[in-house]
């Protein structure tokens, strides 16, 4: 939408969740630099009365400040120039029962704008567009059903002429889908489901036509009694795996599960962060875990599931797409953001995967660049293989039914969850805020009933090797190598955000929001806000004057045990048990509220 591009041109706003189409989540702003960063002070709060994790970030056009909340997703329009009056709010009345099939928290990421509107994903499934200067509602589509265990926690993306929009439920069995809706009137343009034929997947003739070894039919074998206890699947030699192969979404779920094809309840969640790149027309994104998360019930790669797409905007035609977890054994979904960079004339893109290794391909036609350990510490594989991207799996860190795997790391919620990088092209670095937890997995038999959690698996967290549960830092896209990394106690579970003056901006669940030096990672600047913060770090512009903000309010897959007051080590899939010592630092439930700070 053009005035969502000349929107997201002026570095004053903050039009879209990730800050612009290549999701860099970096401002040109620079008035709050290295010298006077420890001057920030707190310019104003704003409380959301709602009580459970606060994701993402508000957006900002001009003087209105755009904030959203978790369930039941409120939106508050704020005027910035008459100290934050509400100037339209808007209350969707949701069915309190879609919380109990939200898997990880009653999260949303955050609004879309553009073309005059804000666009809401509510977690019932309904993408609203409001009015952005009334908040009347212009149009509504329903996009899942709460019904069968199908929600919706992601930010919708306007990308051009398109609000793109996703699908959570891969722990309830749901197919799920990447969809695009016009932004005029909320017509359907295309849905590119995850797993299933070929047809519905979006995948045409010339998918992956440089890499057509990405096209292959099960890539593992099963030397060492795969599918029972201690043994494991190895990847077969390149030259005896089947390239250039077709109808993969359904072919590679060998096994019928319970209920018809493991396909049709095959998962592959999407609800990240989802980049694109105007010269080429691609949007990029990640697919989550296939269904369910017991490993043994769906042998095969489980295509296309732990996937990064890249799609013709406009059709929804899959360019390229490779898989990062071939038959995923321990929940580590491929949903995490991409983010794309220009280096050298080229266009990368570049994702930190759940398995805990960061992956960099040519933007253009997905050859793998550089593929490397985010951290030592994980454990579940030695490498991959730069040419098919491959994991070399170790028979170590395999799970099957009623074996309980010990000492795998990461843990499910990988080396990085849904807090998403920065990027600064001043430094040509990424900024990631990290987990640093391992995990024991017991797979169990489960029954899929429609709408009921469909999981599979038993697990307990706890700290890696480091002794914390978390950490932050810089890395080197081209080779996803480290520069420098900082411990934190827990997980960092907010995202970064780099400024144009080499400053990045994250939040802890410890409650501190913090700045620190691109170059060196050393702390600049912290400051203490009511809750922890799993929330993006945000900045704006306004009369002459840079304001830097975070929403706070504990939750998501790292809080929603102590939110609920969960004490049992398994509960929340094991984050009870993890992250016990959050309650420590935070009142349960948390509350929700906006800081924002200036000079
Ligand atoms: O498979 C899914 O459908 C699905 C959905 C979500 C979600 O929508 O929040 C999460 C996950 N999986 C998940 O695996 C996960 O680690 C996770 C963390 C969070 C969070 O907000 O902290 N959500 C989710």
């Amino acid at each position: 939408a053009a005035d969502q591009e000349a929107a997201i041109a002026n570095a004053n706003n903050w039009a879209d969740p990730r800050g612009g189409y290549m999701n860099q989540a970096h401002s040109a702003l620079a008035q709050v630099n290295k010298g006077n960063v420890k001057n920030l002070k707190a310019a104003w709060t704003f409380a959301t009365g709602v009580n459970r994790g606060h994701e993402g970030s508000p957006v900002v056009v001009g003087n209105m400040m755009y904030v959203h909340t978790a369930f039941p997703n409120n939106v508050y329009a704020l005027d910035l120039n008459d100290n934050q009056k509400i100037v339209w709010s808007y209350f969707p009345k949701q069915d309190p029962s879609v919380q109990a099939v939200l898997c990880c928290d009653n999260v949303s990421r955050g609004l879309g704008y553009g073309d005059g509107k804000i666009y809401l994903q509510q977690n019932d499934g309904n993408l609203v567009a409001l009015d952005a200067k009334t908040g009347a509602k212009v149009w509504s589509v329903l996009v899942n059903d709460p019904k069968v265990g199908a929600t919706n926690t992601n930010a919708p993306q306007v990308r051009k002429d398109k609000v793109l929009t996703g699908c959570s439920g891969a722990e309830f069995g749901v197919r799920c889908f990447l969809a695009a809706y016009n932004i005029k009137d909320g017509s359907l343009a295309w849905k590119a489901y995850s797993t299933g034929p070929d047809a519905e997947v979006l995948i045409g003739a010339d998918f992956n036509k440089e890499n057509p070894q990405y096209n292959a039919l099960s890539v593992y074998q099963d030397v060492n009694g795969g599918n029972k206890q201690g043994g494991s699947f190895t990847a077969l030699p390149n030259d005896q795996i089947k390239i250039g192969e077709k109808e993969l979404g359904t072919r590679t779920w060998l096994k019928p599960q319970a209920v018809k094809d493991g396909w049709q309840h095959g998962g592959g969640s999407v609800w990240g962060w989802w980049p694109y790149d105007a010269r080429t027309n691609l949007v990029y994104y990640g697919t989550g875990n296939p269904s369910v998360w017991n490993p043994d019930v769906r042998p095969g790669d489980n295509k296309w599931s732990m996937t990064v797409f890249a799609r013709d905007l406009d059709t929804g035609v899959a360019k390229w797409g490779m898989q990062m977890t071939p038959h995923d054994e321990w929940d580590y979904d491929g949903i995490n953001e991409v983010i794309l960079f220009d280096k050298g004339g080229k266009t990368y893109a570049w994702h930190h995967d759940r398995n805990g290794f960061a992956y960099t391909w040519n933007a253009a036609n997905g050859t793998l660049i550089a593929a490397e350990k985010v951290h030592p510490f994980v454990n579940w594989a030695t490498g991959v293989d730069l040419k098919t991207g491959v994991p070399k799996k170790l028979a170590s860190a395999s799970t099957h039914q009623d074996y309980n795997a010990k000492g795998v790391c990461p843990a499910a919620l990988g080396t990085k969850d849904q807090q998403p990088a920065a990027y600064s092209p001043k430094t040509g670095l990424i900024y990631t805020p990290l987990n640093h937890v391992c995990m024991t997995y017991e797979p169990v038999e489960s029954k899929y009933v429609a709408g009921q959690p469909w999981v599979g698996a038993t697990l307990t967290m706890f700290a890696g090797p480091d002794g914390v549960m978390g950490g932050f830092g810089a890395y080197d896209p081209m080779t996803n190598k480290k520069v420098w990394y900082n411990k934190e106690k827990f997980s960092a579970w907010g995202g970064a955000l780099t400024t144009a003056s080499n400053l990045v901006f994250y939040g802890t669940l410890d409650r501190w929001f913090k700045a620190v030096d691109a170059q060196s990672g050393k702390e600049l600047w912290k400051f203490q806000v009511g809750s922890g913060v799993i929330g993006n770090a945000f900045t704006y512009g306004l009369k002459g004057k840079q304001y830097v903000g975070t929403l706070s309010g504990i939750g998501g897959w790292a809080g929603v045990a102590m939110n609920l007051g969960m004490t049992n080590p398994t509960d929340a899939l094991g984050a009870a048990g993890g992250y016990a010592e959050l309650t420590k630092y935070n009142a349960a439930p948390g509350g929700g509220a906006l800081t924002v700070f200036s000079l």
